[in-house]
């Protein structure tokens, strides 16, 4: 067997749903430069006709050679001796139903919504507004946050990647809470500044270019409060703010330290939690959203008053709060290099 025919077999083969979306065309990018995968299909909804990728994204043109396709549950028939992996980039209740589907199909399935990210079923219909219909998979699914993902999850085949401001925030706050550096009473106080790529491709009225500015929304109601406080283990107050820039999220956090914690202990905490995690950036000044955007980093930095600690974090919403976390998530499940694919031919402008 020739060289390039051996390293062509081993390459798992990848398909992207909800490949016309934002997130979805991260994936469709990242995965055709990604060494180890191939992408062999893209699809958007039903009810849409097969169209170039780069019909839908110009900015691809002879890059991105591919046709995104209408997707039918046909597909479905066969579909493991077509593909390995399936990138799932749907609004939730679609990803809800599809993802059993495809994991019994006999696909490795990575999904960027928060159909499987709660535990407690319950949960759903007060903040997804539904009943979940595939409670099993709520406990089998790992939650997908890449740098504290453990080797025995990685062995599943249904991750529920994590969403975009709680990455950041999560990312901010473990170390903390791992090393129990927290004071018992503090309720880590989160305020999260999205760009206008957070809301998807579908036009709306409150993410028209002439509507948006900069304010909150979401008081103490957002899904992600409840995502954050599963991943931590203890409350929140989150708020999530619309910021008049194109990708992004900048997460500001106050906390109160436990008493006698000491600025070495902090750093000690973060160093320890992110010194072999190459997508974790420990900066010694405060994060800039230009400096991660188009990037897989996550930027983190803290200062520290007495008991009080604040702590920055800053990630592209679409790739470290999305897309390239996904893919990081499968370099570790298949044991490639954590960054592979990831920070090669960066094309944001
Ligand atoms: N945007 C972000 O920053 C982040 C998004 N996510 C999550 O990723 C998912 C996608 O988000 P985003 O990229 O913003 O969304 P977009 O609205 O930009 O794209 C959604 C995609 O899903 C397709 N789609 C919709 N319904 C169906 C269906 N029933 N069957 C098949 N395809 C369908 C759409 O196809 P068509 O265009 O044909 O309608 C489109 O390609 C969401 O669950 C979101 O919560 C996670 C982290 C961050
Ligand atoms: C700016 C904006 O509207 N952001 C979205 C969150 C982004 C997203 O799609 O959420 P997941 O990370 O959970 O998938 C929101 O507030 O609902």
């Amino acid at each position: 067997m020739s060289q390039s025919t051996s390293s062509i077999s081993v390459k798992k083969r990848a398909i992207v749903l909800g490949a016309a979306g934002y997130s979805g065309a991260e994936l469709v990018r990242l995965l055709s430069q990604h060494p180890s995968m191939q992408l062999v299909a893209a699809y958007a909804s039903e009810g849409r006709t097969a169209e170039p990728f780069s019909s839908l994204y110009p900015r691809f043109q002879q890059q991105v050679d591919l046709l995104v396709e209408p997707w039918r549950d046909s597909e479905l028939t066969d579909l493991a001796q077509r593909a390995d992996v399936a990138f799932l980039a749907l609004p939730h209740e679609a990803s809800e139903q599809l993802a059993p589907k495809l994991v019994q199909a006999g696909l490795t399935v990575f999904d960027l919504s928060g159909a499987f990210r709660l535990k407690n079923p319950a949960l759903y219909p007060e903040f997804y507004g539904y009943q979940h219909q595939h409670p099993a998979y709520l406990v089998s699914a790992p939650y997908g946050l890449a740098e504290w993902i453990t080797q025995d999850e990685l062995e599943q085949s249904l991750f529920a990647v994590a969403g975009c401001y709680p990455t950041a925030s999560s990312l901010a706050l473990l170390p903390l809470v791992k090393q129990q550096l927290l004071a018992e009473y503090s309720v880590p106080v989160i305020s999260a500044v999205s760009g206008v790529s957070g809301a998807g491709r579908k036009a709306s009225l409150s993410t028209s270019f002439c509507e948006v500015g900069l304010a909150a929304y979401g008081f103490f109601s957002h899904r992600h409060r409840p995502e954050i406080e599963q991943c931590l283990g203890r409350s929140v107050v989150f708020t999530p703010h619309l910021g008049n820039f194109k990708r992004g999220i900048l997460a500001t956090i106050v906390v109160t330290l436990a008493e006698n914690v000491s600025k070495a202990q902090v750093d000690a905490a973060f160093q320890h939690s992110y010194q072999h995690k190459p997508l974790v950036r420990l900066l010694n000044r405060s994060p800039n959203v230009a400096d991660v955007a188009g990037t897989p980093f996550c930027d983190l930095f803290w200062q520290q008053q007495g008991q009080q600690l604040v702590i920055v974090a800053a990630i592209d919403n679409l790739l470290k709060g999305a897309a390239a976390q996904a893919i990081q998530l499968a370099n570790l499940k298949y044991q490639w290099s954590e960054t592979s694919g990831l920070l090669a031919g960066d094309p944001y402008e």
